[in-house]
């Protein structure tokens, strides 16, 4: 346990300076890619994962050498799961989601679960089970210990865990823990609810949630930036629909946190973002980087409380001027990744060169591949750290999507 002297929940801005984060490192979820099912997956291709590991700690190294406070979610999970209650609790959760029908299989199952140790119970959870790994009877033997050809997991992998950025995001003082669109994510989410609803340090802080990980529209945490104490942008995007916005638009209202205004960015649903911060990122207080081949695409709309209670939403022209008026700023500068050269700015987007994890005002993490998005960011008075990302960005992800702030000192 740390000498935390601050709660644990508090974001009230994408910038202010960083003291507490949720990583996970990649593991053995990673290995269990293989190329039929890599779409699925959500994966381009299979990370070599020692390096990705190395590529991590450095990534970890640059954070807690400025005195950041990183926790791992495996680690959480394990603590968790030595809780009787809890461990019972989440391998019921995860039999009832399972997508097998036949309830001895499931029964089974079970019972290979509870028989783990709470670090291999995590490992389970994270790895997924194969279909080879549950016992057969020497008499009665499932088809499976016939057939391989189909999918081989009985518990899918996640191999997306290490983006932690998505599965929960903290607004204000409390967390959402986000409805993912995809099968391949949602046992991510699930596994969040249950640590913060189990795990001690989020009990002793009594962490109130905003949004439950199984709710009917999704809402994924890339495309949430709190750009103010009074102001979220919120990307509707291929993974954020509109009503998951609105839906939390209205609770945020409903509660008195100070937050007045939720901006709705709305970008081109594509694979290349899929999210609003793989092309849209708060490096200053009025300084933003966006990938340029985007800008023209984006439809901005305001949202406020209603004055009967409901939601006003008004339709913006444009960007800079909304942000401009919604943040209180004079002007605001947008520093287009790739240098003004658009066949750089697609190469270094698509290995999240926009994707910016802000450590303070002015001082960003970002993949030091990404050479001429960083010299940009430099040229506009931005700090770099750059951290080595061959393997990591295999996954479709940057520093941001790496990670899940959970405190951040507010001046
Ligand atoms: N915020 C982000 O953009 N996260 C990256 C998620 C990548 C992951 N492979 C996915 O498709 O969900």
């Amino acid at each position: 346990m740390s000498n935390r002297s601050h709660p644990l929940l508090q974001i009230r801005s994408e910038i202010d300076p960083l003291k507490t984060i949720l990583l996970h490192r990649p593991s053995r979820e990673l290995e269990q890619l293989i190329p039929k099912y890599l779409d699925e997956m959500l994966f381009e291709d299979i990370p070599y994962l020692e390096q990705m590991q190395k590529e991590h700690d450095e990534f970890a190294l640059q954070l807690t050498s400025r005195g950041i406070e990183v926790l791992y979610f495996e680690n959480l999970l394990k603590e968790t799961l030595a809780q009787q209650d809890a461990r019972v609790q989440i391998v019921n959760t995860v039999i009832d989601e399972l997508h097998v029908n036949s309830a001895s299989l499931k029964e089974d199952i079970r019972q290979l679960l509870l028989s783990r140790s709470s670090g291999e119970l995590a490992q389970t959870l994270l790895a997924g089970l194969s279909k080879n790994e549950v016992p057969h009877s020497a008499d009665e033997k499932r088809l499976s210990f016939y057939i391989k050809e189909g999918f081989p997991f009985y518990l899918d992998p996640l191999p997306n865990l290490y983006f932690s950025r998505d599965y929960g995001t903290v607004i204000g003082n409390r967390l959402s823990v986000n409805t993912m669109k995809a099968r391949a994510r949602k046992r991510e989410s699930m596994l969040l609810e249950q640590i913060a609803r189990y795990h001690r340090r989020f009990t002793s802080a009594g962490v109130d949630l905003w949004h439950h990980y199984n709710e009917k529209d999704s809402i994924e945490g890339g495309d949430i930036l709190i750009l103010s104490p009074e102001v979220i942008a919120i990307g509707c995007s291929a993974r954020t629909s509109p009503e998951g916005i609105e839906e939390l638009a209205e609770r945020i209202f409903e509660k008195d946190t100070g937050f007045r205004e939720v901006l709705v960015l709305q970008i081109p649903f594509a694979r290349a973002y899929m999210h609003l911060d793989t092309v849209f990122t708060m490096v200053d207080r009025d300084k933003f980087s966006i990938f340029p081949g985007i800008a023209e695409h984006i439809k901005v709309f305001s949202i406020k409380p209603g004055s009967k209670g409901g939601l006003s939403i008004i339709p913006r022209e444009n960007l800079k001027k909304t942000l401009s008026e919604s943040l209180g700023l004079r002007g605001i500068q947008l520093i287009e990744t790739g240098g003004g050269d658009l066949l750089t700015a697609e190469r270094e987007q698509w290995n999240d060169g926009t994707n910016t994890l802000a450590i303070s005002p002015g001082c960003v993490v970002t993949y030091r591949r990404n050479t001429v998005s960083n010299d940009i960011l430099r040229k506009h008075n931005i700090e770099v750290v750059e951290i080595p990302g061959s393997e990591l960005v295999r996954g479709r992800g940057g520093p941001r999507c790496m990670s899940m702030p959970l405190y951040r000192e507010t001046e």
